[in-house]
């Protein structure tokens, strides 16, 4: 009856849209996290709530479901025994190697730079304070900090001299994902801009979307906007880096290649083996959106030429303190500033609590520009309220 069974491992926003797409074409979708309702379970054929580095846990889902599929949609995630599975034949996506190399910055950073030869900041990891310190003398200063193990600029910042190194490794090692105290030092590109090139690994090749540009605040992203107008030959140069790196790490799906753009140079910085939150933005203006291309690159589906309806953007919408009883006002207001030619659209992902930053919905919204999408974008999400009631 189902066309395929696809096993998500991470079912928050991403994987919400992930699993539309996928109920679109007729899948049956089982979404696993560590908490009850997340937003992928709210539309899913089935729910396994797990840690995802649970390894036991992970294999027990997977023998019990039996998917066609494994999906990762978050970082943390037990690789070895995704590793495993693949050695028996099940399909992760994009490959076991894919999301073992990307789960840890250490992984990705030195196999793109190493083996690879893409351009990177310069870099050196630290597993001690003093390492952290020391690290100034070949990196420079300022220079970011980060744990490997971390996303959405949890335990990162900037130091601008050695005794700020010793706090940003302390404050790294406090915030980290795991239980391996270790930080990347990396130089700190003053860039023009930077931009995710979503990239899709295909059966019949390597295909590209037109690349999105972001605002980050504290290490996550605000607001972002396709297409980022962009000189040629950079655009050439980091689509270049992006296809050979997809390519080496084998499997079908979509990438979230983040390059920092300085001058003429694209500086690979790292990726996502699967859909990225700047990518959001293209809900509402690239036909097949990027959930709609992951499912069809993994299905093995042919994929057409990608078209944007126009300069588009996405701005996000923060909960500004925990609770865990809430709603939301101001939708009629910020759906009411769309107009012919220039839609704005919302998505709310019903997550069953809010944190202070913790993103709980999005705003979209075409312009005559990116510039004026994004203002769009920005004054949709703002007239968007969190209403505690606790
Ligand atoms: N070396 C650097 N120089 C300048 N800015 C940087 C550097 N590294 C990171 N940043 C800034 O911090 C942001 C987050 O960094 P990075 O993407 O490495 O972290 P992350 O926690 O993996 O984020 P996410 O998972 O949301 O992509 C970057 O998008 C960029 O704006
Ligand atoms: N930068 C990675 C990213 O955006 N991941 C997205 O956020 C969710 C976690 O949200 P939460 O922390 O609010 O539970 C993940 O499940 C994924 O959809
Ligand atoms: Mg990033």
């Amino acid at each position: 009856m189902y066309l395929s069974t696809i096993m998500l491992l991470g079912s928050g926003e991403l994987g919400r849209e992930f699993t539309i797409a996928a109920k679109r074409l007729g899948c049956r979708v089982i979404a696993c996290d560590r908490y009850d309702n997340a937003p992928a379970m709210q539309l899913a054929d089935a729910r396994e709530v797990f840690s995802m580095l649970d390894g036991v846990a992970l294999r027990a889902a997977v023998e019990q479901h039996r998917p066609d599929h494994i999906v990762p949609e978050i970082e943390a995630i037990d690789t070895a025994t995704l590793a495993e599975l693949e050695r028996e034949g099940w399909h992760v996506v994009p490959s076991a190697k894919a999301v073992q190399l990307t789960m840890n910055r250490d992984g990705i950073r030195d196999f793109a730079a190493k083996e690879l030869g893409l351009t990177t900041s310069r870099y050196l990891f630290a597993e001690t304070r003093e390492e952290a310190i020391a690290a100034a003398s070949s990196v420079g200063l300022p220079a970011v900090v980060k744990p490997v193990m971390s996303s959405s600029g949890k335990g990162q910042s900037v130091a601008r001299t050695g005794e700020e190194l010793g706090q940003a490794f302390d404050y790294a090692v406090a915030n980290m994902r795991g239980d391996r105290p270790r930080v990347i030092v990396e130089e700190y590109i003053a860039f023009d801009y930077e931009i995710t090139l979503l990239t899709v690994s295909t059966r019949d090749g390597v295909i590209f979307c037109p690349p999105i540009g972001h605002r980050q605040e504290s290490g996550d992203y605000r607001e972002s906007w396709q297409p980022m107008p962009m000189d040629q030959a950079v655009l050439a140069s980091a689509r270049e880096q992006a296809a050979k790196v997809v390519t080496a790490l084998g499997g079908y799906g979509i990438f979230g290649v983040e390059f920092f753009i300085a001058g003429s140079r694209a500086i690979f910085s790292e990726l996502s083996p699967r859909p990225h939150d700047t990518g959001m933005v293209t809900l509402i203006g690239q036909n097949p959106n990027e959930f709609e291309l992951h499912l069809r690159a993994i299905l093995e589906l042919p994929i057409p030429a990608i078209e944007l309806a126009g300069p588009s953007a996405s701005a996000v919408i923060l909960a500004d303190r925990e609770s865990h009883d809430f709603g939301f006002s101001g939708l009629a207001d910020a759906l009411a500033t769309g107009e012919p030619g220039k839609p704005v659209d919302l998505r709310i992902f019903a997550k069953p609590n809010t944190l202070k930053n913790r993103r709980m919905g999005v705003a979209l919204a075409r312009g005559e520009s990116a510039r004026q999408a994004v203002e769009r974008a920005v004054a949709a999400a703002a007239k968007v309220k969190i209403e505690h009631r606790d």
